[in-house]
């Protein structure tokens, strides 16, 4: 039978309970938004498949519940996982503080030289920000990191098909993601600029018009 997939990525994403983990990756994979919140329980996944130039990628989504009482169960699987995306609140200043909690975790639990990627997500909130893009930014870099500021709510660096426009065009490849990111929203959740996804040869950065850029293996 034939392999419905070329590639498969494991994603996990991890934060502290309420930042929007669950919403970034419905928003993600269904393009929808729920004001509604409920608690994960545990740890749940969702399922994307693209097409990249001929390939079929399949990303495999794992959210974490961000309540310290799963803790046990969620790290158990970090080291499965080949990018791990952390993600806090800018409206909540606790949320980032625990960004260096949630670093350790990784460190301790995750395969040595997991990609990692900083997410603050709610940017729609701005009347209500607690935490300033450049401190993120500042963290992000003492961390070798990516950072991006989204919305799970607004679609905002989630999936930019609505944002694409406003960019300047990328080449169509690039080998390696590079140095630092267009100033603009190109970047979505899972953006190549944000991860350099392990894998055999070398990396590849393709633009696709539904999803933006990606990482695919060479
Ligand atoms: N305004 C705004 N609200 C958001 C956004 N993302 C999530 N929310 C809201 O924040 C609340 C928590 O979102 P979840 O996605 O359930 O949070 P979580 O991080 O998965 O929480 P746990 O499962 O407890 O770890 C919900 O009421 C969402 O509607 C966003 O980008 N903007």
């Amino acid at each position: 039978m034939a392999k419905a997939y070329d590639h498969l990525f494991k994603l996990l994403l991890i934060g502290d309970s309420g930042v929007g983990k669950t919403c970034l990756i419905i928003r993600f994979a269904e393009d929808n938004f729920n004001n509604t919140y409920i608690s994960t329980i545990g740890i749940d996944f969702k399922i994307r498949t693209v097409d990249i130039e001929g390939k079929k990628i399949k990303l495999q989504v794992w959210d974490t519940a961000g309540q310290e009482r799963f803790k046990t169960i969620t790290t158990a699987y970090y080291r499965g996982a080949m990018g791990i995306i952390l993600v806090y609140d800018i409206t909540d200043e606790k949320s980032f503080e625990n960004i260096q909690n949630w670093m350790k975790s990784i460190k301790e639990n995750a395969s040595a030289g997991v990609q990692r990627l900083l997410l603050g997500n709610k940017c729609d909130m701005e009347a209500k920000r607690r935490v300033r893009k450049e401190r993120a930014d500042r963290l992000a870099r003492e961390h070798g990191i990516r950072f991006f500021e989204t919305s799970a709510k607004s679609s905002t660096n989630v999936d930019e098909v609505r944002h694409t426009r406003a960019c300047p065009p990328l080449p169509e490849t690039a080998v390696r993601p590079p140095p630092s990111p267009p100033s603009c929203s190109h970047q979505s959740l899972l953006s190549p600029t944000g991860f350099q996804l392990p894998g055999p040869g070398h990396l590849a950065q393709v633009r696709r018009p539904e999803i933006g850029e990606w990482v695919v293996l060479d």
